[in-house]
């Protein structure tokens, strides 16, 4: 595969998925897919409905079979490598699927603790200790902890979430449409949220969204899935000059106007 221009060194690059094709039966939903992620970036994926961005995520994460290409993390290739290996991977990301995917019969301290019972050896007052750290890291109140899933706001349920994403100290976290179904100032406050994060902690960012305002506010690089492949990939202004009839409408249509022309909004850089 030849090297997109700008493309990142290698060292830079967290997962590089090469070629990649996913059929289901005689369907072919990705051909010959590629994409860098690179370090310390949040890179919003999007694309039209049942284009495949789930099962990309899920091909990512070893949950789909594919049937040609690679898809290497850390340098590692998941799907070909040996146990131990796939659980070092396993502990450096974590992962906040559509519908949050909380334990409802667990109270939000037992759900963070999951990952770590499963992938780390420490007392249970450390894993308590460190459960509550992630639940003040993700803005919520103390007392969430010994709430159950049921008993919290959709904003509440998604924080909880990230914060059992972010249980094993992860490098990448993939965020599958994070914001949806959260009003505006809940997804302002949330996108605010993984800012912090990624420049806190360091942390890159996988995000699949269709949230206009996370693409224009929170996103470093945008990649757009489309005909089986990325499309086209870059900042901002590479979506906002591309001539593809579906990105032109996605990123000049009415939505995105009113949010582009927001003035007040300090993220938005014209000269990007
Ligand atoms: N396990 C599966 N078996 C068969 N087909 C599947 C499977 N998983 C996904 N698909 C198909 O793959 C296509 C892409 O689905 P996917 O959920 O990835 O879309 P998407 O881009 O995430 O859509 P949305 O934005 O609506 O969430 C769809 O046609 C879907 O029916």
């Amino acid at each position: 595969m030849s090297k997109a221009k700008g493309a990142a060194s290698d060292d830079d690059v967290i997962i590089r998925a090469t070629d990649v094709t996913v059929r289901f039966g005689s369907k072919t939903i990705l051909e010959n897919l590629s994409l860098d992620v690179r370090r310390g970036e949040i890179l919003g994926f999007v694309g039209a409905s049942g284009t495949g961005k789930s099962v990309l995520l899920r091909t990512i994460l070893g949950l789909n079979q594919k049937q040609g290409g690679t898809i290497e993390v850390f340098g590692t290739d998941y799907e070909r490598a040996n146990d131990a290996d796939r659980l070092a991977v396993e502990q450096r990301w974590g992962v906040l699927f559509q519908q949050g995917a909380l334990f409802s019969s667990l109270t939000v301290l037992e759900n963070i603790q999951v990952p770590m019972r499963e992938y780390l050896d420490i007392s249970p007052g450390l894993m308590e200790e460190l459960a509550r750290l992630k639940i003040d890291l993700v803005g919520l109140a103390p007392d969430a902890a010994e709430k159950f899933p049921s008993e919290l706001s959709g904003g509440m349920i998604k924080r909880a979430a990230l914060a059992r994403a972010l249980s094993l100290d992860p490098d990448i976290v993939f965020l599958d449409e994070p914001t949806s179904g959260l009003d505006p100032i809940g997804a302002a406050d949330f996108d605010e949220l993984i800012m912090t994060l990624r420049d806190t902690l360091g942390l890159t960012v996988y995000m699949v969204t269709h949230d206009l305002d996370s693409l224009f506010m929170a996103c470093d690089r945008i990649a757009v899935l489309g005909q089986k492949k990325v499309l086209v990939e870059g900042p901002l202004q590479t979506m906002l000059e591309n001539d593809d009839p579906w990105v032109r409408s996605y990123f000049h249509g009415k939505r995105a106007r009113t949010v582009v022309s927001k003035e007040d909004n300090p993220y938005y850089d014209e000269d990007q």
